[in-house]
């Protein structure tokens, strides 16, 4: 169980999301056919934008805010718009209604090859990502520390990024990303999974790291995560929000409306 920070949190860290709205637009087929595929699947979440453009909607009048202490569980099934969500406090999706205010440094681990670029070194990539976070030359040698000490990579913390293993980039993307302490910690669940001898010694440190985070958010199918970790959850269905509350409200709520679809899905 991961508990809020209990020491005072300084002022001013928080996450703002008011009436968010995100679309994607389709650029597949003929417009025509793609309108009237569309028109047949009479989903909600297709329209034509003012460009007269298709669109899909994957967020629609999204609210809430968090303050230190809140961790936020995302869930809902496939395509309901975690990862739109998480992107887009993130901010690498752009609103294109609403608005996001995040006070506080934000780490995203969304992807662990996250602005990793393949022909520089792991030392050189280390050294990019921290003057990108506005870290100091002494914090960045700290971070290479930590880094070579816990992905174990030896000498090849030297050699180009696009000579190593997929495992050896995945030790580096996680011990990166999980070696810069943030205020606010965006987590999408990919990083929980992970082949389970790296996992063992990864649960530690992403633990840590959600530990010390003034405010967690965290979009993941595992619900005993989020029952362990989280003292919110938002359910989203169809890229709104169909309830939020305390875990103990929403997710026997969730569940029971899974085993209904289920059943329904197999009668
Ligand atoms: N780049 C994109 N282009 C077009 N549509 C997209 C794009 N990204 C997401 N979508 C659509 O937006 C909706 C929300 O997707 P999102 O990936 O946020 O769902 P999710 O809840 O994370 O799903 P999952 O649990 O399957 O990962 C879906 O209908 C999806 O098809």
């Amino acid at each position: 169980m991961i508990a809020a920070p209990s020491c005072p949190v300084p002022n001013g860290t928080g996450v703002e999301v008011s009436d968010l709205s995100v679309t994607f637009p389709l650029y597949h087929g003929s417009a025509r056919t793609l309108r009237r595929t569309l028109a047949k699947m009479r989903s909600t979440r297709f329209e034509q934008d003012q460009q007269q453009r298709m669109v899909v909607q994957a967020l629609r009048s999204i609210s809430f805010s968090l303050k230190p202490g809140d961790r936020l569980g995302l869930v809902g099934g496939n395509g309901a718009g975690k990862t739109t969500l998480l992107r887009a406090l993130a901010g690498i999706y752009e609103p294109v209604g609403g608005r996001v205010t995040i006070r506080g440094e934000i780490n995203a681990l969304l992807d662990t090859n996250l602005g990793m670029n393949l022909e520089l070194t792991g030392r050189e990539n280390i050294g990019l990502r921290g003057l990108h976070a506005g870290l100091s030359p002494r914090r960045i040698r700290d971070i290479e520390e930590d880094v070579q000490g816990f992905a174990e990579l030896g000498s090849f913390l030297d050699m180009p990024v696009r000579t190593y293993s997929s495992g050896m980039v995945i030790r580096l993307g996680f011990a990166l990303a999980t070696s810069i302490r943030p205020r606010v910690l965006l987590m999408d669940e990919w990083f929980l999974a992970g082949d389970a001898i790296f996992m063992n010694k990864a649960q530690d440190r992403l633990e840590n790291l959600v530990r010390q985070a003034e405010i967690l958010v965290i979009s993941t199918h595992l619900l005993k995560v989020v029952e362990s970790w989280c003292t919110r959850v938002i359910w989203l269905d169809h890229g709104m929000i169909r309830m939020q509350g305390t875990p103990e409200e929403v997710l026997p709520a969730y569940l029971a409306d899974e085993a209904t679809t289920a059943t329904e899905g197999a009668a």
